[in-house]
């Protein structure tokens, strides 16, 4: 254990995830059959970071039923509630009673491994930002640098542009509070953690930049969690714990949580992770990059690629599903299929460029032979009659009859 205290922010929704956060907060999304933040815990974790402040706020519960007092991950967690949403800035002041000493700030949710935590822990410099190199920035805050430091964060430019972007994660002394308290309300009408910083520079405090070498992913849409999905598949050791029929054949690394079933005839090829209670076919397929929750279900001959199933999703007999997420508790009835390729989905009120087949959030129910277009998009609780044909965006609760 090392003095080092982290704090995690884990108060927002994550609208641009919306429908999947209308039931949960993003760092509640599973990738890789955790939530986000379990990803954060354990890499803090395995730091010897043990003592940790979760801000909360959206869904709190859910959080805090998850986690509890942090014991099953080997840390203390110690909640602080965030009433008001008002953005970073406002969320890490709350931690302020908490610090003492040099402290670790992360993002509660993006994907992060050990490697990246430690490249902060072991940084040098009092005030230091983890950056990533990419190739599309626009959406994150983009940092400028000159002679090793940052000179300005441009948050979410909105434009197409490549460079280094701010993870979102920090170490800094308690001296940021002292800024926090003067931060300035952003043009989003938010108290934003990057304008802190921009006014720390502008008072002549040096930010250190540091591109990490270590995992770090975000999903800023629902569709990007298959991209995180598939990079968490490859951070965990997988392991058979379930049963495996006589006549299936499991080739590269699956994970088969207890008490899940492999029925005969099923073709299961890795980084697949199934959790526990599951049951899986008789001749199911299920191809890279795959995650199934916990007592999910999928049927007989049905095909599954590249896609999220979350907890109690069950999917009938003949099925067709690939790039997409489907929901907790969703039930999809024989002879679905979902078609994947790209398309323009509206996202709060921006349009947005895509390629995936079909979005489900929480407890959907789709009768049989039902097609899906590529960017499907399905709140919570709605239902689509058998054999109807559905596309673009379907609003929570809402009913299609065909
Ligand atoms: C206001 C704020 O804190 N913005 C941060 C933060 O954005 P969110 O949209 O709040 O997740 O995390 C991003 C990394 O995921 C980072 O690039 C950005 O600068």
């Amino acid at each position: 254990m090392i003095d080092l205290k982290g704090v995690i922010l884990a108060a927002g929704e994550g609208r641009r995830c919306r429908p999947l956060t209308q039931t949960r907060s993003k760092v509640m999304l599973p990738v890789g059959n955790r939530p986000f933040m379990e990803y954060v815990i354990r890499a803090l974790a395995a730091n010897g970071i043990e003592d940790i402040y979760v801000v909360v706020g959206y869904q709190k519960e859910r959080v805090m039923d998850y986690f509890e007092d942090g014991i099953d991950f080997d840390v203390a967690i110690t909640y602080i509630e965030q009433n008001e949403l008002l953005g970073t800035a406002h969320a890490l002041l709350k931690a302020e009673q908490y610090v003492d000493e040099e402290f670790l700030v992360v993002n509660g949710d993006n994907l992060i491994d050990k490697r990246a935590v430690n490249e902060l822990v072991s940084a040098k410099g009092d005030n230091v930002i983890l950056a990533a190199l990419r190739r599309h920035t626009g959406d994150y805050g983009v940092l400028i640098v000159d002679n090793g430091l940052v000179t300005e964060i441009i948050e979410k430019p909105g434009r197409p542009c490549s460079g280094i972007l701010n993870t979102g994660s920090y170490k800094f002394t308690p001296d940021v509070f002292d800024a926090l308290k003067q931060a300035p309300i952003s043009e989003r009408g938010s108290y934003e953690l990057p304008e802190t910083i921009m006014q720390m520079i502008k008072e002549g405090t040096q930010i250190v930049p540091l591109i990490t070498k270590g995992i770090w992913a975000d999903a800023i849409f629902a569709w990007d969690l298959l991209n995180a999905n598939s990079l968490a598949l490859g951070m965990d050791e997988p392991k058979i714990m379930g049963d495996v029929e006589e006549g299936a054949m499991i080739k590269g690394p699956v994970h088969l949580g207890e008490g899940s079933i492999v029925r005969s005839g099923s073709y299961l090829v890795g980084p697949v992770s199934i959790g526990e209670d599951c049951d899986i076919g008789p001749n199911a397929v299920i191809l890279p990059s795959t995650s199934v929750g916990d007592s999910a279900r999928i049927g007989p001959h049905s095909e599954v690629r590249n896609s999220i199933l979350m907890n109690d999703a069950r999917i009938g007999s003949g099925c067709i599903i690939s790039d997409s997420v489907i929901g907790a508790s969703c039930t999809l009835r024989d002879q679905v299929v979902v078609e994947t390729g790209s398309c323009v989905v509206e996202i709060e009120g921006v349009f947005q460029r895509a390629e995936f087949g079909a979005i489900l959030a929480d407890d959907v129910s789709v009768g049989a032979r039902v097609l899906a277009s590529p960017g499907t998009v399905v709140g919570t609780k709605a239902s689509i009659s058998s054999g109807a044909a559905i596309r673009g965006t379907i609003n929570r609760d809402s009913r299609v009859i065909c």
